[in-house]
């Protein structure tokens, strides 16, 4: 019997990225998802197919080995199967990490075997398996902390692949990208050692691999996405053939690249490299990758860590340039009010009912005696005052 891998979130990237890596290096993958369409597929279906689509062609892998549970209404099962795994990864967003840890918790608690179990998660956030492991470390009993430690590792990853949201009618099948990187940090396991996946590129320390993912890639993407549905663009390559657009977005990029050269000794070279390829990358007109699913959760983009003003406030501080960054702020501001994205509403009722001050304070988390925050009240104000004059922000 193989090794066996317990993975929450079967979504895009749980699917296209998380599951291929595991599948091929030989782990047996159990699902676990709460939307039962998912579950039912992933259970009915014997195996589904991962693209690759990029200007050569395509290229498909076929993914098997894999069973499904529904941790809403088999609890328990889920329990069983972390009793027993090898390894635990997660891709369900950063805001869903709090409710996946209590049967983690459980799942540890109820380990005999001898040797760890190895969590990463697989979120764009810093420090997400930290912060799973907190939430871990909240739904275990007290007597129980120092075995946690015991039964189970905890390393922080940074992940990076393109899967927009499948079309209607793709079942379980996802398009993605050919690109992909997967730094994990070896420290956490120490001598027993990291598992053995060949598609992971382990480091010592990740924080210069995942600044600069977060603070290029996904600034860059939610940039082109800000700007872009402010232009009236359905998708990111669509945004990014508009000049005017593409040239803010490679000025910000400019602006993280000073940041990340600086701090994490990377040459100028070599990051202009990675802008480019990752410029190459989002252009991409293959994927079909909407603004909406880019720019998606904007309060949680704006935080104090995230995309925007972890590099402005790092850049604040060390006196250097971040205004094409703030005027992307100034566009995520106005992601108000789209369909099917909760935090764009509370964004526009956050805004509506408070000071520009107690706003960015919401938002941002930035402490009021910090370089960066006047001026960002400035530009809340402005996207305020906007939409006092037409109940709507400019869009
Ligand atoms: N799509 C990408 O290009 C990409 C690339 C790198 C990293 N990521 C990160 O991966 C994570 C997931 O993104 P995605 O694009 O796959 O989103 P997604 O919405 O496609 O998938 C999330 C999945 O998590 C499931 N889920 C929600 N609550 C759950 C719960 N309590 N228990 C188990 N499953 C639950 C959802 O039902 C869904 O299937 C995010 O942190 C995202 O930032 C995405
Ligand atoms: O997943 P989010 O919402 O943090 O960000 C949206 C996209 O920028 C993101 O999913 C990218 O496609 C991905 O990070 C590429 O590796």
């Amino acid at each position: 019997m193989g090794p066996k891998a317990i993975h929450f979130g079967g979504g895009n990237i749980g699917r296209g990225f998380v599951a291929e890596f595991l599948h091929t290096a030989g782990y047996e993958v159990v699902f676990i998802d709460v939307m039962d369409k998912i579950i039912s597929a992933l259970q009915n279906t014997p195996s589904y197919e991962v693209t690759e689509v990029s200007e050569k062609g395509e290229s498909t892998k076929t993914i098997t080995n894999y069973r499904a549970i529904n941790s809403k209404t088999h609890e328990q099962d889920v329990v069983n199967e972390i009793a027993t795994a090898d390894i635990v990864t997660c891709a369900v967003g950063p805001n869903v990490l709090k409710f996946i840890a209590p049967v983690i918790a459980k799942g540890i608690a109820a380990r005999s075997a001898p040797k760890p179990l190895a969590v990463i998660a697989c979120e764009n956030m810093i420090g997400g398996t930290d912060t799973l492991h907190g939430y871990i470390k909240d739904n275990t009993d007290s007597s129980q902390l120092e075995a946690l430690e015991q039964r189970a590792q905890f390393a922080n990853s940074a992940i990076d692949r393109i899967v927009p949201c499948q079309p209607e009618g793709m079942g379980l099948n996802v398009r993605i990208e050919e690109f992909y990187e997967w730094a994990v940090e070896t420290k956490p396991f120490g001598s027993t050692g990291h598992p053995d996946i060949p598609a992971i590129h382990w480091v010592e320390d990740l924080e210069p691999y995942i600044e600069r993912k977060l603070f290029t890639v996904n600034t860059g993407h939610a940039t082109a996405a800000y700007y872009g549905r402010y232009a009236g663009k359905e998708t990111i390559a669509e945004a990014l053939k508009d000049p005017y657009i593409h040239g803010v977005v490679c000025d910000v990029m400019k602006e993280t690249a000073t940041l990340i050269v600086e701090k994490h000794g990377i040459s100028p070279q070599e990051q202009k490299n990675y802008v480019d390829t990752i410029i190459a990358r989002i252009s991409n007109p293959y994927l079909e990758d909407k603004v909406d699913r880019v720019g998606r959760a904007p309060i949680r983009k704006l935080g104090r860590k995230e995309r925007f003003i972890g590099p402005a406030s790092q850049l604040a501080e060390r006196g250097l340039k971040y205004e094409s960054i703030l005027g992307a702020i100034e566009m995520a501001l106005r992601f108000q009010n789209v369909a099917d994205d909760e935090e764009s509403q509370t964004l526009a009722r956050i805004l509506k009912e408070n000071s520009p001050g107690d706003a960015t304070v919401q938002l941002t988390g930035l402490e009021r005696s910090h370089p960066l925050f006047s001026p960002i009240v400035k530009v809340v104000e402005q996207v305020q005052a906007e939409s006092k004059e037409t109940g709507q922000p400019r869009i």
